[in-house]
């Protein structure tokens, strides 16, 4: 029999510590381990173990109860708060909600509001500096990029007059002269993408039994390359763009001024946007300082203009932060030190996107697909928590259906040919072609003629026409087909100013993880998915789904696992990869930034989550039900759409046709938009503010004196979700 093994110390190791003159070399106690098998701790295991659970049963029940309601700032005594006694001050008409900020920040705009407020208000989230040059003139290539060869190029110069009214005399010139040295963006394969949808598309209207009359994209080409602009004088246009006066020499401007800055104004300014595809701006930003003195002139002057806010308030207020799905934890634990540190609310709170659209629609459960400007997520909610493995976060959204369509334009031989997107007023310019001219109805794909003026700072009106055929559709449904866009720029600086955040313990990165995501790391090869049973879970087992996403109605495909090539976007590959969804090849075969190992979530090097929006929402829902058919039904039941991309006509429409298509026949599916006719954009905000008024949220909010004892620490305590 082996002798049993006890925690006493044996000879051999004694003899370790001592010498051969039978002395110890050192005077430290040897602690040996607990025998695990005879002992028990209740240590943290109990709510009076932690400090913030301790701290808050300790105060006396009024001052608890004013606390928790945001009504009595951290550290106040009781007589000084607003309305603890139930009585109402004069100064501050306890409107319910009134003292507790919401604030939802995004790619584009920023929006703030009391919890009290029915709307928020809205402010592009972007500051403007005084800087050597505009950032057009710091890139030389224009945006949407181009490509021309050296006889276009010349061509081009050698038939435009003088006295032509393109811009040719501008700075801008420069970009044109440049264009040899651009970057090699496929122009050919876009072009080559571009003409395989439209035919596509064409089939489709064919099969719908919509007229498609031949030869409109020629008639359209035609029409345009021989457009002559219109010169009109200043005191014959009436709407004149007004521009931010910068006589006052400010360093700095926010919002709506800052993007109404002339871009040769003098002194230069330059942009900034903070956030960028939803998270750190790292391509734009030097350092975390400036980073951080940005947002908070951004939110300060916010807060003062728009809702009367000043410094000294903030004491007295509580914030709602609200933070995307999956988020980057170094974000939320810089703006919670922000918000905390910087401008000392009495209490915060953080608050996920998702959870705050199903509180703004009034749903418990749903999936919610959120198509911001740079970033689309989605996500199954479910009795109002996030299921964190259906969490998806792709890199597209609105901005990228602007420069697409920006792009087929130009395609189409657009007479403003030279637009840049990096110029503001041609970025105005082209949000407002997209807001007016794109559709996803069948109906709108017809010839229309069109007209817009450009407005340049210091420079005539030049009213322009051009003509636009399937354009209008096909750029809204680049999201379908995120193969086309140009992905070139996303990620770029990314991780170059933040580290990821590391577990302190074993040294493993914590950012949130979800399944969906994870799949869009897997390894084109992979054959078998562990993660999750893929026999046919919601309907429609990926071995059997239709072989095509494309817009034609699809043939069933053979299942033999292929590997994805570079120019498809169309995952049909994909879906005939009989064990999972190989969407790691659906994007990221063109779009990884760097040298990563794409089967590696956690390598250092990202790799650009794209995806079909339709075969998004099936991965999501498939990870989020894990097999259980009803529940899969219920979320497709419930697909809520969000955010400010999916506000593009017959949006919704054409989802639903092409989830149908994907799924087959499985219940009922519904895509709803927001209740009560609310703006799809500030549904999340609403959410939040639902939320910051409820009275029984007091064990999510970071008080001051909690933070200043435990810092970051005390996320785990008060998040609804596990941190
Ligand atoms: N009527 C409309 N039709 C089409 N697109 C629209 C419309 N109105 C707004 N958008 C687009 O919605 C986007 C802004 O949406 P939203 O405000 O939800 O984004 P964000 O929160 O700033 O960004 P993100 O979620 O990526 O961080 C812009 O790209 C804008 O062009």
């Amino acid at each position: 029999m082996p002798p049993r093994k006890t925690n006493r110390p044996s000879k051999k190791d004694e003899g370790l510590a001592r010498t051969d003159n039978n002395l110890k070399n050192h005077s430290w106690p040897i602690v040996y381990p607990i025998n695990q098998k005879n002992f028990y701790t209740d240590y943290l295991k109990r709510d009076d173990q932690a400090l913030v659970w301790r701290q808050r049963s300790e105060l006396p029940r009024p001052e608890r109860e004013a606390k928790d309601r945001g009504l009595m700032p951290d550290g106040e005594p009781e007589k000084d708060s607003i309305g603890a006694d139930g009585k109402e001050d004069e100064e501050h008409p306890e409107v319910w909600g009134s003292r507790v900020i919401i604030i939802h920040p995004g790619s584009r705009n920023l929006r703030i509001g009391r919890a009290s407020d029915a709307l928020p208000k809205t402010i592009p989230n972007v500051i403007a500096r005084q800087n050597a040059q505009s950032e057009w003139e710091e890139d030389p290539h224009p945006r949407p990029k181009r490509l021309r060869t050296e006889e276009e190029s010349r061509d081009d110069i050698e038939d435009t007059g003088d006295n032509t009214p393109h811009r040719r005399t501008r700075g801008s010139r420069k970009s044109t002269t440049l264009a040899e040295k651009e970057p090699p963006y496929a122009e050919s394969s876009f072009q080559t993408l571009f003409n395989e949808i439209s035919q596509e598309l064409k089939m489709q209207m064919r099969q719908n039994k919509r007229r498609v009359l031949p030869n409109s994209r020629e008639g359209v080409i035609n029409h345009n390359k021989k457009y002559v602009p219109e010169n009109i004088k200043e005191h014959n246009d009436p709407y004149r763009a007004e521009w931010t006066s910068v006589e006052t020499n400010l360093l700095h401007f926010v919002g709506h001024e800052a993007l109404h800055i002339a871009d040769n104004s003098h002194p230069r300014y330059k942009l900034f946007w903070p956030l960028r595809d939803g998270v750190f701006n790292e391509h734009d930003y030097v350092s975390k300082r400036r980073w951080h003195e940005d947002v908070t002139v951004i939110l300060r002057e916010s807060f003062s203009r728009e809702l009367g806010i000043g410094p000294e308030d903030y004491e007295g207020l509580s914030a709602v932060f609200v933070i995307p799905d999956l988020y980057d934890r170094i974000y939320v634990t810089e703006m919670l030190d922000l918000l905390l540190r910087e401008f000392r609310f009495s209490q915060v709170c953080l608050f996920q996107e998702s959870v705050a659209a199903t509180y703004g629609a009034g749903f418990s459960s749903a999936c919610i697909v959120d198509i911001g400007a740079q970033k689309t997520s989605i996500s199954c909610v479910e009795e109002g928590m996030v299921i964190p493995d259906s969490r998806l976060n792709l890199k597209f959204g609105g901005d990228d259906v602007s420069t697409t369509f920006m792009q087929m334009l130009l395609a189409n031989s657009f007479p403003y040919s030279d637009i840049n997107l990096l110029r503001r007023y041609d970025y105005l310019l082209a949000e407002d072609l997209k807001v007016k001219y794109t559709s996803l109805n069948e109906a709108d794909v017809v010839v229309q003629f069109h007209n817009f003026h450009v407005r340049a700072p210091g420079e005539e009106t030049i009213k322009y026409g051009f003509k636009t055929y399937d354009e209008v559709y096909l750029a809204p449904f680049s999201l379908f087909y995120p193969g086309i866009l140009d992905t070139n720029d996303k990620l770029r600086g990314r991780r170059s100013l933040w580290e990821r955040s590391y577990d302190l313990y074993d040294d493993v990165p914590n950012d949130p993880v979800s399944l969906a995501q994870n799949s869009l790391h897997r390894p084109a090869t992979a054959t078998v998915n562990e993660d999750i049973d893929m026999t046919d879970d919601t309907g429609f087992g990926i071995s059997n789904r239709p072989g095509s996403t494309g817009l034609t109605v699809p043939t069933t495909s053979e299942s033999t696992p292929k590997t994805p090539h570079t120019g498809s976007p169309i995952p049909e590959e994909a879906l005939e990869v009989p064990e999972g969804l190989n969407v790691a090849a659906i994007g990221n075969s063109h779009s990884k930034a760097g040298g990563s190992d794409p089967g590696d979530p956690d390598s250092e090097n990202e790799v650009l989550p794209m995806l079909p929006l339709d075969l998004a929402i099936i991965e999501s829902i498939r990870y989020a039900a894990k097999g259980d058919e009803k529940r899969s039904k219920d979320f497709f039941s419930g697909i809520l759409l969000v955010g400010g991309g999916s506000l593009t006509a017959g949006f919704n429409h054409l989802l639903e046709e092409r989830l149908i298509r994907q799924k087959g026949s499985l219940g009922n599916l519904t895509i709803s938009s927001p209740p009560r006719e609310l703006d799809p954009q500030v549904l999340v905000w609403k959410g939040a503010s639902v939320f910051g008024k409820l009275t029984s949220t007091n064990e999510v909010w970071i008080k001051q004196s909690e933070y200043d004892i435990l810092n970051s620490r005390v996320l785990p305590y008060k998040t609804l979700w596990m941190w």
